[in-house]
């Protein structure tokens, strides 16, 4: 089967998405500290308006903004001081602001009644128990009154199911006095690698005595799935053959799990058992093959209920469809609502030849330019093998398969990596 089979990109992701879409994840209430990241699994409304009160948006003084209309350093307005509404005074304790009165306020102190503005202490004279307003600009627009359910109406829907909680939204729901929040369950997701040359680095040994390699996806691929919210646990490497294979697959689903993960063993060489063990298992095959590169031998299907997606066996290939296809899967299985990557234009700085008709995902390293575009570098050699030049990649360049050259000064679009920091540095000569 040549490299241009199987379905495109699109095709292949929207396929191993679709085998999920209707699945409901379990829930489960935590506490709300340990709900950073997770997608919440009900609509949560408040009970209460936020701001509770309407309150002082500036330090200063409460007034009426009649009686300061026109206020100027050679016009002053004279106003005497009732007192003082502090951040945490009870509202219901507050004078009543009468036309030519003042009250000072602080920020976020609730606003007396008979006030709607509030002159901040700069354009007064900063006065105890008279004080001089020397400028009007406060008495424009909203005062400086932040009204009561600005930012949360009381009995109103705050976030919607399937909203990854971030730190703000802990913060807005412990404004509203969520103590427990329910959430979409962690997927349960188990990863079998096969591979006779593969060991683990308690047998470092055998790899400094040229038999083995170290199964670096073992190290790699959960803890990039990690990242996607997945309880993840890995199975004992597999040897290559069927038998073992079976085994393998048949002790995970028997365990239990929400998705089911192979590496390895998805080509067509001589060892490449893993469809057929999942054949075997009754499961089907979805589709096998996707017109991407690196990544192409790439499977997905279903056994005993339970999704399977079959990454190839070269690291990087692993990481790359990792990355591309199991991470939104696993984001899908967590209840989260958002699953599209986002591509961000970047501008190439390097040319590539990407002659076959496939989508090439180039690893590129992204740096801030002098006009403050995002601009993209190759990381270096590009073969399926090198895991340093994943390591160093933060985007993947998404080539279309028309294109058969890249030309340094072309802008292409660019999928994060979903571990790359969300800062990067400046290129040469590229403004702060
Ligand atoms: N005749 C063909 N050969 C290959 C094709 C093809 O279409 N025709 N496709 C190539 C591509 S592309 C890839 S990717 C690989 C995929 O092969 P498998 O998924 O079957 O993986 P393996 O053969 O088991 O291993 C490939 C390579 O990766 C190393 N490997 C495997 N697992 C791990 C691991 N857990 N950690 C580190 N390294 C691993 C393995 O040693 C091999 O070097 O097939 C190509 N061949
Ligand atoms: O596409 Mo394979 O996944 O390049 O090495």
């Amino acid at each position: 089967m040549g490299p241009a089979t199987g379905l495109s990109y699109p095709e292949a992701l929207a396929a191993v998405l679709h085998q999920v879409a209707t699945r409901v994840p379990a829930s489960e209430r935590v506490p709300l500290p340990q709900a950073l990241g997770r997608a919440l699994a009900d609509d949560v409304s408040s009970r209460l308006a936020l701001p509770p009160w309407d309150n002082a948006g500036m330090d200063g003084y409460a007034v009426q903004r009649a009686d300061v209309l026109g206020a100027s350093a050679s016009s002053p307005r004279a106003l005497p001081v009732l007192g003082t509404s502090m951040a945490g005074a009870d509202p219901t304790m507050l004078p009543w602001v009468q036309q030519g009165t003042a009250l000072r306020i602080m920020t976020g102190a609730p606003m007396p009644p008979g006030a709607d503005a509030v002159v901040r202490v700069e354009d007064t004279d900063g006065g105890d128990t008279l004080v001089r307003v020397l400028h009007d600009r406060d008495t424009l627009g909203r005062g400086n009154v932040r009204p009561r359910g600005e930012d949360i109406a009381a009995g109103a829907v705050l976030f919607t199911r399937g909203t990854t909680l971030r730190a703000s939204h802990l913060g807005a729901l412990a404004s509203i006095g969520v103590q427990e929040v329910l959430v979409s369950r962690a997927p349960r997701v188990t990863i079998v690698s096969s591979g006779d040359e593969l060991v683990l680095l308690d047998r470092f040994d055998e790899v400094l005595n040229g038999h083995r390699i170290v199964s670096s996806s073992s190290y790699a691929l959960p803890a990039l799935l990690r990242g996607a919210g997945a309880d993840v646990t890995m199975a004992p490497l597999v040897p290559d053959t069927l038998e073992a294979l079976i085994g393998a697959l048949g002790q995970a689903l028997d365990v239990g799990c929400d998705l089911l993960i192979t590496t390895g063993g998805v080509s067509v060489g001589a060892h490449d058992y893993t469809r057929d063990a999942l054949a075997a298992l009754g499961g089907t095959q979805r589709f096998w093959r996707a017109r991407i590169r690196p990544g192409g031998p790439l499977g997905t299907g279903e056994v005993r209920g339970v999704p399977w997606v079959g990454l190839p066996g070269n690291p990087v290939s692993t990481m790359v469809t990792g990355a591309l296809f199991a991470w939104p899967l696993i984001r899908q299985l967590g209840g989260h609502r958002g699953v599209q990557h986002a591509r961000i234009p970047v501008r190439m700085c390097d040319d590539a030849d990407t002659p076959a008709p496939l989508t090439y995902f180039l690893r590129v390293a992204l740096q801030v330019g002098a006009d403050g575009m995002l601009e993209a570098r190759l990381t270096g050699a590009q073969g399926s093998n090198l895991l340093r030049t994943m390591a160093m990649a933060d985007a993947l360049l998404e080539v279309p398969p028309s294109i058969d050259r890249v030309e340094a000064g072309q802008t292409f679009s660019a999928i994060l990596l979903p571990d790359a920091p969300p800062l990067f540095g400046a290129a040469p000569g590229a403004r702060a």
